[in-house]
């Protein structure tokens, strides 16, 4: 069921990091991926580069030996999210994400769904409270829970669903590794190299502030994708991780 385009890398590949590659034209996108060593990070190919040029994208990743984190975010009735979540099983990505707050019912079929995909099913994430978002935006929503402690609501509903981890903000890391387990997955966007721009993120954190608390993977995009030299900005920020 796996595509046949994966080439697996998990076993060699110890870096943290994941870059978005959020860039309009698929020509940067490649340039940048055949500078950098996959063994540096994995990629991540979101809502902008899949609308523009679709599976193929995650094909012409996956050939250049990178593990591809689709992050498409389903969020929509379980059985829609569920073939969605397949389908990005098919095409052999290394990790997939839902919205949380699609509640259990819809996680637990997006979980149900990657069953027949055995040690091949993708890491099934679920994001809790974007990084862009900071308690004003949830009280404009009706949610009167910190970020942090709203996030970890719906952490622990991701984990009660057998779900392998969630998007969160790196700030929360200790908490969550302290609460939910040690082997629960701590994706953490909203990673900001000291002395960058914020942009629109709310909840940041340094890299090297991102590893003492001790998350699994930092999603790193702007900083490195629009850098005068993102291949050498990537190989940076990973020595300093050393
Ligand atoms: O699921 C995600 O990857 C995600 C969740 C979240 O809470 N915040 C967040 O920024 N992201 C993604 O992570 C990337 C962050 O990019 P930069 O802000 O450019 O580093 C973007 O591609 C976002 O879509």
């Amino acid at each position: 069921m796996k595509s046949e385009n994966n080439i697996n890398n998990n076993d060699l590949n110890t870096s943290p990091i994941v870059v978005a590659l959020d860039y309009a034209d698929k020509a940067s996108a490649l340039a940048f991926a055949d500078k950098i060593d996959p063994r540096d990070c994995r990629l991540k190919v979101g809502k902008e580069m899949f609308t523009h040029f679709g599976p193929q994208m995650v094909k012409d990743l996956q050939t250049r030996g990178f593990d591809v984190f689709l992050d498409l975010k389903f969020h929509d009735i379980p059985n829609t999210t569920a073939r969605a979540v397949a389908a990005a099983a098919d095409l052999g990505v290394w990790m997939v994400n839902v919205h949380a707050s699609g509640g259990a019912r819809m996680m637990a079929a997006a979980k149900e769904a990657l069953a027949p995909f055995g040690k091949d099913a993708p890491l099934l994430i679920a994001v809790t409270v974007l990084t862009s978002m900071e308690s004003s935006d949830l009280a404009d929503l009706g949610i009167t829970l910190s970020p942090a402690d709203y996030a970890e609501r719906l952490a622990r509903l991701t984990r009660d669903c057998g779900l392998d981890g969630v998007v969160c903000s790196a700030q929360e890391a200790t908490r969550f590794k302290s609460a939910l387990g040690q082997a629960f997955q701590l994706v953490t966007p909203g990673i900001r190299p000291a002395g960058s721009k914020a942009d629109d993120q709310r909840r940041v954190m340094t890299p090297q502030e991102a590893l003492a608390a001790s998350v699994d993977y930092m999603v790193i995009g702007r900083p490195i994708t629009q850098s005068a030299d993102p291949a050498q900005t990537l190989r940076d920020i990973r020595a300093s991780l050393r």
